[in-house]
């Protein structure tokens, strides 16, 4: 279980949020909400270890991540959080299959993952060559082969339709109840309403259903 105390960011005089505590269970989806310019990719970049918090701790069991060094912080990010950004961090000149690759080297869920994001058979075409909607696809395929325990979403279905939105936030949600924990940074009331909770990064209420 992952769990902030304290977090607090500000750039310069400007202070996002101050004083976050958020505990992040598994198998639950916390939505982070709120206006644009809030804070909420700077939140889902310092849960990420991608960012520093000006203050305040981010645990993992009583393990603080905070203090960790690059080297502990790369090994983190690498056994235990599955990234799902809007420049999707694939790579572009490299197959569907090489990108698998690098999350687990296994056929048999890379086949499974590419049928559930709607690209069976297409393992072996270049990333530069898919619409932005297929390279967010490919990301959520990657994200499912690797089966972090936590999943931070920025905006998941900003590329897609409204069948593939909803095929995303469903994934998202088979994969927290296989016991991994799920903060999704969204506008969209469909996308909040799909997760558990919600995190108003702007006035630091949290919404927790029952
Ligand atoms: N490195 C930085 N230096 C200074 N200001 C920054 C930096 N990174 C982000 N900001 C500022 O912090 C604020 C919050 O940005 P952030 O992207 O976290 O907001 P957001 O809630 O995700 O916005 P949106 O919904 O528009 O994507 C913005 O005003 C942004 O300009």
């Amino acid at each position: 279980m992952i769990r902030t105390a304290q977090l607090t960011k500000s750039f310069g005089e400007r202070t996002l949020w101050q004083g976050v505590d958020l505990t992040l269970p598994s198998g639950r989806m916390l939505a982070l909400v709120g206006p644009s310019g809030s804070g909420k990719t700077t939140l889902l970049n310092c849960l990420g270890l991608l960012e520093k918090p000006s203050s305040g701790d981010i645990l993992h069991g009583e393990k603080s991540l905070t203090h960790l060094g690059a080297g502990g912080r790369r090994r983190f990010r690498k056994a235990h959080l599955g990234y799902l950004f809007q420049n999707y961090a694939l790579m572009e000149n490299a197959t569907v299959r090489q990108n698998l690759d690098l999350a687990r080297r296994d056929r048999e869920r890379q086949a499974h993952a590419l049928e559930r994001v709607g690209l069976a058979g297409r393992g072996g075409e270049k990333v530069h060559r898919m619409s932005g909607g297929e390279q967010q696809r490919i990301a959520l395929a990657r994200l499912m082969v690797k089966q972090p325990s936590l999943v931070l979403a920025d905006e998941p279905t900003g590329a897609l339709d409204e069948g593939n939105g909803r095929m995303v936030i469903d994934t998202l949600r088979q994969m927290a109840h296989e016991g991994c924990t799920v903060v999704v940074a969204t506008h969209k009331e469909d996308v909040r309403d799909g997760c558990d909770d919600a995190f108003d990064v702007h006035t630091q209420c949290l919404s927790v259903a029952v």
